[in-house]
């Protein structure tokens, strides 16, 4: 490759250009940049040249022309092997530009704000930084192109071996980094005009655009006949699975990291005490709270013991040496994550080889409202992700749930919301006695409730019992009463609530409306 002599600056990111173009420029490369980052980078002691000396036309229009010049577009895309190129920009004066250094109006900062215009967001449309870019990227032969500030260091240390230039190999890389950029870019503009052409009616684009970023190719999907790949979200804020950090253990598996998320989302629930959940096959098997983690879990496993072999284990605090060899000794466990795991548990887990230990920070209280996706045959459905949990409880039954009834009926709806439909949970003084999930028919589940209990030699008698959605029959009622349920927690809005709560009385039972369904799928 031929050596850089002349590169453009022009960033709305300015961290970390100093010192890069004063590397820069210790190796002869003459430096064209725009308005504010030519300031800067004056201020800072290096010779400069405007983009507007360049090309001899002023910054205009409050800065909506600046870099959209032949004379700049000229010199990105000239093709140097190419004579009647060469010719040309001779011809006119152009000089070639061999490395581009650009980063965008901040248009999906700009957005997050609540308050943001529809002027705010039309002025954080970058129009000259995306066509230099494009220009750049698709003269990958003769151009170097950077719009990522963590790319500074690599090329520096190129063109320092090189003696002044960068390898074909990487000028391709950091091109199709480019286009992966601005295809974003567009994509987060397009999302967001678009969800606004009908302003305060549709939600969603006409077209929905979106992009993640592989984090991991696995040997296999949910069955070794299926190849798999995990794509991350381009900026996950929060802790989970996704931002996780693998402590030690086999690479995570496709079904390793639906069912991870299962077990984070489900014992984030949980701030009032150390926590575990328990999750197999997507489901919570076990779920309980306890003084410390070492009791949660110990409590969480004893729901379903026979479920727990070869689980998911979450907990909502650091995990510990105890607690950590308390699973190491007693069962086989596929994916243990915390917020964080202290050097002893460690040591501890690192006896059992593949057992995969993550660490993924602690969350916030309230999370912030993000969309969910599934995918059908043909198509995507989208839709806000189940984050809200009944403000307001109703009793609707004659007798009132006492103090420890009503702490057990919250507990029990926290984890129902994250059992597949129709939902089940027995639970008791902060565990579940037993979890019914993913049944054609209510009645059904809280049959298989009962016998899971039955199988952990779990009492059900006394326990409350939460249901993701309406008792369509009063069945259900009846059933849990002679199984020796005392308190029932549910939405309600079934065509025969009258007929549920009326069963509910006559077995002095306890009953508590939501007002609002979590069925999962
Ligand atoms: N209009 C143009 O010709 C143009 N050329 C470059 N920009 C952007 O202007 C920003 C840098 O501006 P400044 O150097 O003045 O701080 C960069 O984000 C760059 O992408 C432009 N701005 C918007 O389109």
């Amino acid at each position: 490759m031929a050596k850089i002599t002349r590169a453009l600056i022009s960033l709305s990111d300015k961290s970390g250009i100093v010192e890069f173009a004063r590397e820069l420029a210790g190796y002869g490369v003459e430096i064209l940049s725009t308005g504010g980052t030519a300031k800067l980078l004056r201020d800072a002691g290096l010779v400069v040249k405007d983009v507007s000396e360049h090309t001899g036309f002023p910054e205009m229009l409050d800065g909506r022309v600046k870099t959209l010049h032949p004379k700049v577009h000229g010199g990105l895309l000239g093709m140097r092997s190419n004579p009647e190129h060469v010719a040309t920009m001779k011809e006119h004066g152009i000089p070639p530009i061999d490395m581009v250094v650009v980063n965008l109006y901040p248009f999906e900062a700009t957005v997050a704000n609540p308050s943001c215009t529809l002027e705010d967001a039309i002025e954080n449309i970058d129009i000259g930084g995306p066509t230099m870019l494009r220009s750049a990227a698709k003269n990958n032969a003769d151009v170097t192109v950077i719009v990522d500030p963590a790319d500074y260091r690599t090329v520096l240390d190129e063109i320092k071996a090189s003696g002044g230039s960068v390898a074909k190999e990487t000028n391709f890389r950091l091109a199709v980094k480019v286009y992966q950029h601005t295809a974003a870019y567009d994509g987060a503009i397009s999302n967001w005009l678009g969800a606004r052409l009908e302003e305060g009616v549709a939600r969603y684009p006409d077209t929905f655009t979106i992009q993640f970023k592989k984090a991991q190719e696995m040997r296999y999907g949910e069955n070794p006949h299926q190849s798999a790949a995990f794509y991350v979200e381009r900026q996950v804020t929060e802790a989970s699975v996704a931002t996780a950090r693998q402590l030690q253990g086999k690479e995570l598996s496709y079904n390793n990291i639906g069912d991870t998320d299962a077990a984070l989302e489900c014992v984030k629930q949980f701030d009032e005490a150390p926590a575990c959940v328990i999750v197999k096959h997507a489901n919570p098997c076990g779920v309980a709270i306890g003084k410390n983690l070492l009791e949660a879990y110990d409590r969480a496993y004893s729901t379903d013991p026979e479920s727990a072999f070869g689980g998911i284990i979450a907990f909502n605090g650091e995990l510990d040496g105890e607690t950590a060899k308390a699973i190491c000794d007693r069962q086989f466990v596929e994916v243990i994550i915390a917020p964080q795991v202290s050097r002893e548990a460690i040591e501890v887990v690192a006896a059992k080889k593949n057992v995969r230990l993550l660490e993924c920070g602690m969350w916030p209280a309230q999370p912030a409202q993000r969309l969910d996706f599934k995918r059908v045959n043909g198509g995507l459905l989208v839709q806000d992700a189940d984050l809200l949990l009944s403000a307001e409880l109703t009793v609707v039954s004659k007798r009132q749930p006492t103090e420890q009834e009503m702490i057990d009926l919250r507990f029990a709806w926290r984890v129902a919301k994250f059992v597949k439909s129709n939902a089940i949970v027995y639970g008791r003084d902060g565990m579940t006695i037993g979890v019914g999930a993913g049944q054609m028919s209510r009645v059904n589940s809280a049959r298989i409730a009962a016998i899971k209990a039955e199988h952990a030699g779990l009492q059900v008698k006394g326990a409350v019992m939460a249901s993701d959605a309406f008792f369509p029959f009063r069945d259900g009622i009846d059933n849990a009463a002679a199984a020796g349920i005392t308190a029932v927690i549910q939405p309600g809005g079934s065509m025969r609530d009258a007929e549920v709560i009326a069963a509910a009385d006559e077995h002095g039972m306890a009953m508590v409306f939501t007002g609002m369904r979590h069925f999962r799928h």
